[in-house]
């Protein structure tokens, strides 16, 4: 008998065994997480976040639906509870509208979502919308308005909902932040700003927590087939109301969502999620940033030069 039958294959085939175990038991672990789970969802109403809903509640978890539209919530939730799944007891979601660009109803919210449901396990901070337009023609009211729909609304509802996970000594936190959270490209100044925030925002809190075993879970991802850039807002706060082609042309929201989903289950830190192009220009942006500082200023000339002004 030679080396490689008594040695190499019975080590690869035990090594293999091991991993679909080590696998098999993270999927076990997982789906027991997630099922009965609280789940909060923001901006699920439509794109990521409808997609998000759909897959925590197909694991078995409890939603609370939020948005500014109680009509299209309610839909979902019919939607929702259609749906038979076997395998698994499906909770019917609540809902719960507020606007998270008026911190105030966001404080309410928290408060009638915890009175509703008495705590919560995740909290999706998927709500979010984005801009067009060059630094010098935007208002401040428009930056202000990115910030708080994408930054302050978020945190606000962290923040009061943190303490009753801090008692618990249990909570999971995510952002769902973008390749923009990273880097900066041209005439996207307010959105790329509220996720560069969103992103220090919720790094800072992932080593606060840590101590308490909450988990924050930061997802960067790259286009997706949503209505972002048909809701984004312009320079002088009108809707942009333009299917972009690199959004059309974007990853589906089902396929983020159950990334979204996984990285919950397996308690990932952060993920990008990201077509090859994304992912590079992050490693460059940090790697060798004149150059990228180069490529985004010719970018920004011919970008103005198509728009002929
Ligand atoms: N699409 C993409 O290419 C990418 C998207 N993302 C991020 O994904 C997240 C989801 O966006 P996406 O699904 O793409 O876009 P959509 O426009 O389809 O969804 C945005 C959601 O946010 C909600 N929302 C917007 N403003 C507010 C507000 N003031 N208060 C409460 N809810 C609000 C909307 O609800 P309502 O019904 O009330 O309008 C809607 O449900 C965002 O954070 C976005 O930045 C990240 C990377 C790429
Ligand atoms: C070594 C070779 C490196 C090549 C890198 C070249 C740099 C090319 C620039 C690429 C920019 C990618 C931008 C991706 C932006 C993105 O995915 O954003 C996601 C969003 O949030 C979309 O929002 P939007 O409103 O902008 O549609």
């Amino acid at each position: 008998m030679d080396f490689t039958s008594t040695v190499i294959i019975p080590l690869l085939f035990g090594s293999l065994g091991i991993f679909a175990l080590f696998r098999l038991l993270q999927w076990v672990r997982m789906r027991a997480y997630l099922q009965e789970a609280v789940v909060v969802i923001t901006g699920a109403s439509s794109g990521l976040g409808k997609e998000c809903a759909k897959a925590f509640h197909a694991a078995g978890s409890k939603l609370v639906l939020c948005g500014r539209d109680s009509e299209k919530l309610k839909e979902l939730v019919q939607e929702l509870c259609a749906v038979k799944n076997h395998r698994k007891n499906t909770h019917e979601p609540h809902t719960v509208v507020f606007d998270l660009s008026d911190t105030k109803t966001v404080v309410n919210a928290a408060e009638e979502i915890l009175k509703a449901l008495g705590h919560v396990d995740i909290l999706i901070n998927n709500a979010g919308i984005s801009f067009r337009g060059t630094i010098v023609d935007t208002g401040l009211d428009v930056d202000k308005k990115v910030m708080e729909t994408n930054y302050f609304g978020p945190i606000a509802l962290t923040k009061a909902l943190l303490p009753s996970m801090i008692k618990r000594r249990q909570g999971h936190i995510v952002a769902i932040s973008s390749v923009q959270g990273k880097i900066s490209i041209p005439f996207r100044s307010a959105y790329a700003a509220s996720k560069h925030a969103t992103q220090a925002f919720f790094d800072c809190l992932r080593a606060e927590v840590e101590q308490y075993d909450i988990e924050v879970t930061v997802v960067s991802p790259g286009y997706i087939q949503t209505n972002l850039s048909l809701n984004a807002v312009t320079a002088d706060g009108s809707r942009y109301g333009v299917m972009d082609k690199t959004t059309a042309e974007g990853q589906t929201a089902a396929e983020v969502a159950r990334v979204v989903l996984n990285a919950v289950g397996q308690k990932k830190k952060e993920v990008l999620v990201a077509g090859l192009t994304p992912c590079l220009a992050v490693y460059l942006r940090n790697l060798c940033p004149r150059l990228f500082f180069t490529l985004m200023a010719s970018r920004a000339k011919k970008e103005k030069k198509a728009k002929g002004s």
